[in-house]
């Protein structure tokens, strides 16, 4: 049985439904993790700014075969949608020609577009009426079709427009590039994965238009399960929808490599989501050993270690992502990649030694003798001190963070859904890549299936 999203699912706040639980966490008897909401993702951005490189790119301007759906688009969820399809031949987005950029007159110091509320974009076809938010990478602005396909005008798009440099251009088209070969990948649109209708260069700014999504899950989280999180049933749906994006990405060799809840837009109701900011993600031919890839609180050990990864990169983040939904707490804050492998080691005990020597950065984290390096910051000093640790088991695994001391007064079947959960996590964040559940499996979960 599939699990379909319904208004109800998202429509409590975990207080309302749990409020022994809601009452732990807010305590603070969920622990010592830190609240989803008071991370600030500007903090990352140096690490970001590392991440995004100098990127090939190929557009071609051959022809593509897309087909067109003629119904509503939130319906993606249900499946028995009636719709009529059609077939047509559309030219692929022809690449602007790459400008050696020097900053054009529109662009801020940091080659940021500098938005005019009201003005025109790509020939009077979009006109922008609000600012959506500002990345590493570009601004975001909503805007509405006043021309070009009859059934188009009127409507809302988000354009994102990139900052005005070489490899940010760059990169762009990288980024347009993954996105088309995935709505390629799902022309019926049932992948969650946020749609590139086509794009187009505006005074030096390569401009992406995309289809106009709501809130991002950080923002969901903030609002609905503040310090909490979610109710499990609107993360069961979630997380359903997550899986089936990776389950694309994983049939078509692309690893995301950035998926955390800001990069997880919802739909005005909250009952769809789509997988956004496709801007890190590549083929997975491309695996360079890089240790800041990945948004740090969401980054698989096998990439701070500098061992070869694959798209399982992605399903680590989804269970770091998944814990945060349900209890509004990171999983690991990890201040820097040591602390962040301590706090790993933590929950889920010691690497196996096969995995620390294959790792480039093995003899980084750990001596000879298999104990780990630790680096914390002196209280007092402020200096660096080492500290060797040795993990043998977990000190406290998920069951004791998620499950409630208060689990007995659960009904069985939340109580049953919980471990469900609960084993789902445990398999999306198992140490050694080779060994975490594949986007499939996780499909079939008992968790996921109900
Ligand atoms: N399709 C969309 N619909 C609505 N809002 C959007 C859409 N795409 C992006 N946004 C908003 O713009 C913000 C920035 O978008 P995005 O993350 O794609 O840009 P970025 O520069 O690559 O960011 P980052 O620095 O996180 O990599 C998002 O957090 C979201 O709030």
């Amino acid at each position: 049985m599939s699990v379909s999203p319904t208004p109800a699912d998202f429509s409590l706040g975990k207080i309302e439904q749990d409020e022994a639980q809601a009452q732990n966490f807010a305590e603070g008897q969920g622990g010592d993790q830190i609240s989803a909401a008071d991370y600030d993702p500007s903090l990352d951005r140096r690490e970001d700014e590392q991440r995004r490189v100098n990127a090939p790119v190929v557009v071609s301007d051959e022809e593509y075969e897309e087909e067109e759906d003629i119904d509503d688009m939130f319906a993606v969820a249900t499946s028995e949608r009636k719709k009529v399809r059609k077939v047509k031949k559309v030219a692929k987005p022809s690449a602007p020609a790459l400008i050696a950029t020097n900053l054009d007159s529109a662009a801020d110091s940091e080659g940021y577009y500098s938005i005019i509320l009201g003005e025109q974009l790509d020939g009077g076809r979009y006109q922008v009426f609000s600012s959506l938010g500002k990345g590493m990478f570009a601004n975001v602005v909503r805007a509405r079709v006043l021309q070009g396909d009859p059934n188009e005008t009127g409507k809302e798009v988000a354009i994102k427009i990139v900052r005005c440099q070489e490899s940010m251009y760059k990169a762009g088209l990288k980024e347009a590039q993954i996105l088309m070969k995935l709505k390629q990948g799902d022309p019926e649109d049932k992948k969650h994965i946020v749609r590139l209708d086509r794009m187009f260069e505006h005074r030096g700014h390569l401009c992406l238009v995309f289809e106009n999504l709501s809130m991002n899950l950080r923002d969901v989280v903030k609002r609905f399960g503040k310090d909490v999180g979610l109710n499990i049933r609107a993360v069961r749906a979630y997380a359903h929808q997550l899986f089936l994006a990776l389950s694309l990405l994983r049939k078509l060799n692309i690893m995301h490599a950035d998926i955390k809840p800001d990069n997880i837009l919802v739909n005005e109701q909250k009952t769809l989501l789509k997988l956004c900011d496709l801007g890190s993600a590549s083929d997975a031919s491309e695996n360079d050993i890089t240790p800041y890839l990945v948004s740090r609180f969401y980054r698989a050990p096998e990439i701070i270690l500098g061992v070869p990864y694959d798209p399982s990169l992605d399903i680590w983040s989804i269970g770091c992502t998944l814990y945060e939904l349900y209890t509004g707490k990171i999983l690991f804050p990890g201040r820097s990649n040591n602390q962040m492998l301590l706090l790993m080691m933590e929950l889920k005990g010691r690497f196996n030694s096969k995995m620390i020597k294959k790792a480039k950065f093995g003899d980084v984290y750990f001596d000879e003798m298999g104990a780990f390096q630790s680096v914390d910051i002196d209280k007092v000093t402020g200096a660096d001190v080492m500290k060797k640790v040795h993990i043998s088991k977990p000190s406290r695994d998920l069951r004791a963070r998620i499950m409630p001391s208060a689990s007995a007064k659960l009904k069985d079947e939340e109580n049953k859904m919980l471990l469900s959960f609960i084993d789902l996590l445990d398999k999306c964040l198992a140490l050694d890549p080779a060994r975490r559940i594949t986007p499939r499996e996780a499909l079939v979960h008992p968790f996921i299936r109900g």
